[in-house]
């Protein structure tokens, strides 16, 4: 059997390894080609798959992509195909939950701001929309959800309209997939007129997709707005973002706010549980297995653990200041773009560090260790 995998997929030898022959390509240059004798085909968000990609792989059965969007596959035309296609839902939520949070620990630092105390509107209240709410409200803001998709299918949560989170919220952060058509399309969901209704000293989040907002938009709405914050982890036009907008952002990476080394795991682990199911094959492989311990895999916790504290902490998975540092250095090029995602270092999850049991629990500081247990530590 031929497996052709996207070379930055990790672990796809322990996990594929003993099915098939696996091939490495590169995701963004992947030609007809390379595909035609193909059985399984893994991707990741760079890969179009449609005709153009796989008209001619006859063998083909399985696509699968380790990401949670989809908007690059064609699904109809794969299942007019009758090929199988799986996404990896909920692979990198937590990754991009603890992102914006951590997003969010950085601003508040950078402009002697607490965190503690501002209201956060999260757009999109899915997988990596409840992520980001389950930092937040574990560090105890308020934080209001709008997904009138969810909402209407009668989640349980309480939701308030975009209008609402644009008026009350301090922070927005977006968590939508691409949508062009329908009631609720996502594509310029922040035009100009929306970017104009940001209440002063807004500090917007986009993780998403670049398109969720008008990138040439953003930048003559920011020109005349310097109290607006941003962080942008996605771009219209990627590999190649509007060198005005990096300029205009407070943190820039180039779309790895998913990008965790149990994220990455999580996303291949579902793509073999997929493949396994689809052929009837037993799973005999653990995702525990393949991570590899943390080099700070416990702390012993202070009580009075202070919001510049917490940051610290939370720099030991993620130092998000290390990426934007590398991201401005290499965002002119599109190839400087891939380059960077390709060597990401893999940043971990806070579950990676587990809390020492000399911990007080009974402390009642703000900051406490059943606060960190509630944002994802151990
Ligand atoms: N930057 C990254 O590395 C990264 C990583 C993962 C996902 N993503 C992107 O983030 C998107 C969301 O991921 P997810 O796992 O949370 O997806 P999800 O499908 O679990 O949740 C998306 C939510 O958005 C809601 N929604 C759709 N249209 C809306 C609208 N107009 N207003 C408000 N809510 C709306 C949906 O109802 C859904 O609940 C993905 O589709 C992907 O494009 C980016
Ligand atoms: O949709 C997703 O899951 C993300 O956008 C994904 O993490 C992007 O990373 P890529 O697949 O391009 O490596």
């Amino acid at each position: 059997m031929k497996i052709i995998a996207d070379e930055n997929m990790p672990y796809v030898d322990a996990l594929f390894g003993d099915l098939g022959e696996i091939e490495y390509v590169n995701g963004r240059t992947l030609s007809p080609e390379q595909v035609n004798d193909a059985d399984v085909l893994l991707v990741r968000s760079v890969t179009k798959v449609n005709a153009g990609l796989i008209a001619h792989a006859h063998k083909l059965k399985f696509v699968g992509s380790a990401t949670i969007g989809t908007d690059h596959v064609d699904v109809d035309y794969l299942a007019s195909r009758n090929i199988y296609f799986t996404n990896a839902p909920g692979c990198n939520a937590t990754a991009v939950g603890e992102y914006a949070f951590i997003a969010m620990l950085e601003l508040a630092q950078r402009f002697g701001e607490s965190l503690a105390g501002k209201v956060v509107g999260i757009v999109g209240a899915g997988n990596t929309g409840t992520a980001a709410a389950k930092c937040l409200q574990a560090y105890g803001l308020n934080v209001l959800l709008c997904d009138p998709i969810k909402a209407q299918q009668g989640d349980k949560r309480e939701f308030v309209s975009l209008d609402t989170i644009i008026e009350q919220a301090d922070i927005i952060s977006l968590h939508v997939p691409i949508t062009k058509d329908g009631e609720h399309k996502t594509w310029y969901l922040f035009d100009e007129a929306r970017l104009n209704q940001l209440k002063p000293n807004t500090w917007l989040l986009n993780c998403c997709r670049g398109e969720v907002i008008d990138n040439r938009a953003l930048i003559r709405f920011k020109q005349q707005r310097d109290d607006v914050k941003l962080v942008l982890d996605v771009w219209e036009g990627e590999p190649k973002p509007m060198a005005e907008l990096v300029a205009l952002t407070e943190f820039a990476t180039p779309h790895i706010a998913g990008y965790s080394l149990e994220g990455k795991a999580r996303g291949t682990f579902i793509l073999y549980q997929k493949w396994c199911e689809l052929v009837g094959l037993a799973v005999d492989k653990s995702l525990t297995s393949l991570l590899p311990a943390f080099q700070f895999n416990q702390i012993v916790s202070q009580s009075d653990l202070t919001e510049s504290q917490l940051l610290k902490l939370s720099r030991l998975v993620y130092d998000l200041r290390d990426d934007d540092v590398t991201f401005r250095g290499c965002c002119s090029t599109a190839a400087g773009f891939d380059l960077m995602r390709k060597n990401h270092t893999y940043r971990r999850e806070y579950s990676a560090i587990s809390l020492a049991p000399s911990v007080d629990y009974l402390s009642d500081d703000v900051i406490n260790p059943s606060m960190l247990h509630a944002l994802g530590f151990n």
